[in-house]
């Protein structure tokens, strides 16, 4: 998969494009992720990105010509990319999302700022995203997380095992079970007997078991959805 992203900020994805699991899936060119300055697409010698909105009103707003620029420029050749624009008022990214992003053989992800971007440059934008119901500064870490969720799922980045366990819950959207490590017991605090078995059957029940109840105590809707789409067998039912 290849990533370009649009941001007025490159200098706020440095840590996240080198460290852990996404900078090993970069390093090992598993990913390409591509941060662009849209600056460097501006034509006056104030590189300006932005300006004031036609009708008043607070702020500022991202010029369409830098933007459009950059996507001209970086489309010239190679599949055309699926592009996003993250602001507050977007569709709700959730894993389902990240899921279907993952499939993409490109994405192009556009980070707005200011009061947010010249309307015109919808036009270029397959999906307005959005991480939550609240306000940033700026696009860029709403990019990083979906970056985030979406390269992971690529196979090959993460190690087999983890991937495995990702599969079997957070892609219904369940609640993950609780993790132990040693020591088996702590300022008084034990772990529970069964995962101290070795009963890998017994373990497993369990753990869907407490992946279950998490999800019904804390996110009730998520089962109900689930119900609908019968997307739960009749033991998990029960
Ligand atoms: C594209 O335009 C934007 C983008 C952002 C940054 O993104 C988020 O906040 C976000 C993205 N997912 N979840 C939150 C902020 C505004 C904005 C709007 C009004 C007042 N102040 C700022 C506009």
């Amino acid at each position: 998969m290849r990533i370009d992203v649009l941001t007025v900020l490159p200098g706020l994805f440095d840590c996240f494009l080198k460290e852990g699991v996404i900078g090993k899936a970069i390093s090992s060119g598993k990913v390409e992720v591509k941060v662009h300055n849209i600056r460097d697409f501006t034509t006056d010698k104030h590189r300006v990105v932005d300006d004031v909105p036609y009708g008043g009103g607070p702020g500022m707003v991202l010029k369409p010509e830098p933007i459009f620029r950059a996507y001209d420029e970086l489309t010239k050749e190679g599949e055309k990319p699926y592009v996003l624009l993250t602001e507050p008022w977007g569709e709700k990214f959730n894993q389902e999302m990240a899921v279907e992003l993952s499939k993409k053989p490109r994405l192009m992800i556009i980070c707005g700022r200011y009061e947010g971007v010249d309307e015109r440059v919808k036009s270029l934008v397959d999906r307005e995203v959005s991480i939550g119901d609240y306000v940033l500064t700026g696009g860029e870490l709403p990019a990083m997380v979906i970056m985030d969720a979406v390269l992971r799922l690529i196979p090959g980045v993460l190690g087999n095992l983890e991937s495995l366990r990702a599969d079997s819950f957070s892609d219904r959207g369940l609640l993950g079970y609780p993790n132990y490590t040693r020591p088996a017991e702590f300022r008084g605090m034990k772990v529970p007997e069964v995962l101290l078995s070795g009963h890998h059957k017994k373990i497993e029940s369990w753990r869907k078991e407490q992946s279950l109840r998490k999800t019904l105590e804390r996110r009730p809707e998520i089962i109900e959805n689930l119900k609908r789409k019968g997307l739960l067998t009749k033991e998990e039912l029960e």
